[in-house]
């Protein structure tokens, strides 16, 4: 069997229309326009390429865009005050803080002090919160896009399948799993201490690879016909020497022997990221503004 392609690219310029549709919609019935605040600190180059997109997508999806950019060097307390700025500030809707951060900045402080109203990552306890609890919040963007692939692939319902997330940081493995079991799906939660986990992730209907190991998960890990969902952004040398390019957590090659669905990297759940990132500032706007969450 060979997979069909997930393109999360084109579904991720699919989903800014309707995003861009829905801002021409606040702005034209409540004359209000969503701001996204992006804050850098230091000079990392994938880190300045990320955030260049994301400013010119927002700019494209008719939001306002703020960069700010700190030195590498900048103290903890100068950004903590710049993020109670954003805070303060009527024009900004959305406040995303980059990471990773230096390591004399505690990204754990930093990302508690952001409003959960404002925290379009959806990486604040209160956030992270509701999502545990089932009930309505912002939730982070890369799972979101994930479970919106996953959902429009397999026809909406997941409920009995058995879904196998690896990795389990705050902000990719957790927030996805929360996701799947709202969906009803039977959930495991594999990590580096994980036993068997070729034989573990062979049981997945549904896989979803976050680890940030280049090529991990092989053709022989994947059940036949599994919805196999690659959120790894790993940059190797080529073969020949010439530079480097991205490989995801999954072995593309052998995996889509295998699976039914698969996501490429790049153009897989590196779009959609991005892409919900702006959905996450649009709902945002509407709550902080008393209006019903927009239908995307
Ligand atoms: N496409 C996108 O938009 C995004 C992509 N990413 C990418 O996704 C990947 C994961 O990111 P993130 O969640 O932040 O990474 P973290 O480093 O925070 O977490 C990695 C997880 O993988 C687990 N792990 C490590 N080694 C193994 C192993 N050998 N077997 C099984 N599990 C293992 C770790 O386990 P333990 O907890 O035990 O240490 C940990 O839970 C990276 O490649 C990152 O670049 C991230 C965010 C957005
Ligand atoms: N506060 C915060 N929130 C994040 O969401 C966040 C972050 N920090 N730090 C870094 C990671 C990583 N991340 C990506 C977003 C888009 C692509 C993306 O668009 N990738 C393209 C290609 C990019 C390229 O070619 O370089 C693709 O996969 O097709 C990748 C990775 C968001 N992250």
């Amino acid at each position: 069997m060979t997979a069909q392609v997930i393109d999360g690219k084109a579904f991720a310029a699919g989903l800014r229309t309707r995003v861009a549709a829905g801002v021409a919609r606040l702005k034209a019935e409540h004359g209000i326009t969503p701001g996204l605040a992006v804050v850098l600190v230091g000079e990392d180059p994938a880190s300045q390429v990320y955030v260049r997109n994301k400013g010119e997508q927002t700019r494209a999806a008719g939001m306002n865009s703020f960069e700010f950019k700190l030195p590498a060097d900048a103290s903890e307390q100068e950004l903590l005050e710049r993020v109670a700025a954003l805070n303060a500030d009527p024009a900004v809707n959305g406040i995303l803080v980059q990471l990773p951060l230096p390591r004399h900045m505690d990204a754990a402080k930093v990302i508690d002090l952001i409003d959960p109203a404002k925290d379009v990552d959806g990486f604040h306890v209160v956030n992270a919160g509701k999502l545990a609890v089932g009930a309505e919040g912002l939730v982070p963007c890369t799972p979101l896009g994930c479970l919106m692939l996953v959902k429009d692939r397999l026809g909406g319902n997941l409920a009995g399948l058995n879904a196998v997330v690896i990795g389990r940081s705050n902000i990719v493995g957790k927030p996805m799993a929360h996701l799947l079991l709202k969906e009803s799906c039977t959930v495991t939660i594999a990590h580096s201490k994980t036993r068997d986990l070729p034989a573990l992730a062979r049981s997945a209907d549904i896989l979803v690879a976050a680890v940030g190991i280049p090529q991990l998960v092989k053709g022989d890990w994947v059940k036949p016909g599994a919805t196999v969902i690659d959120v790894g952004i790993n940059r190797v040398p080529k073969l020949d020497g010439s530079g480097t390019r991205l490989v995801g957590d999954v072995d593309y090659a052998s995996a889509a022997e295998v699976a039914g669905h698969i996501t490429p990297v790049p153009g897989g759940v590196g779009p959609m990221t991005i892409a919900c990132l702006l959905a996450n500032c649009l709902t945002a706007a509407c709550a902080q503004a008393g209006l019903p969450k927009p239908a995307l």
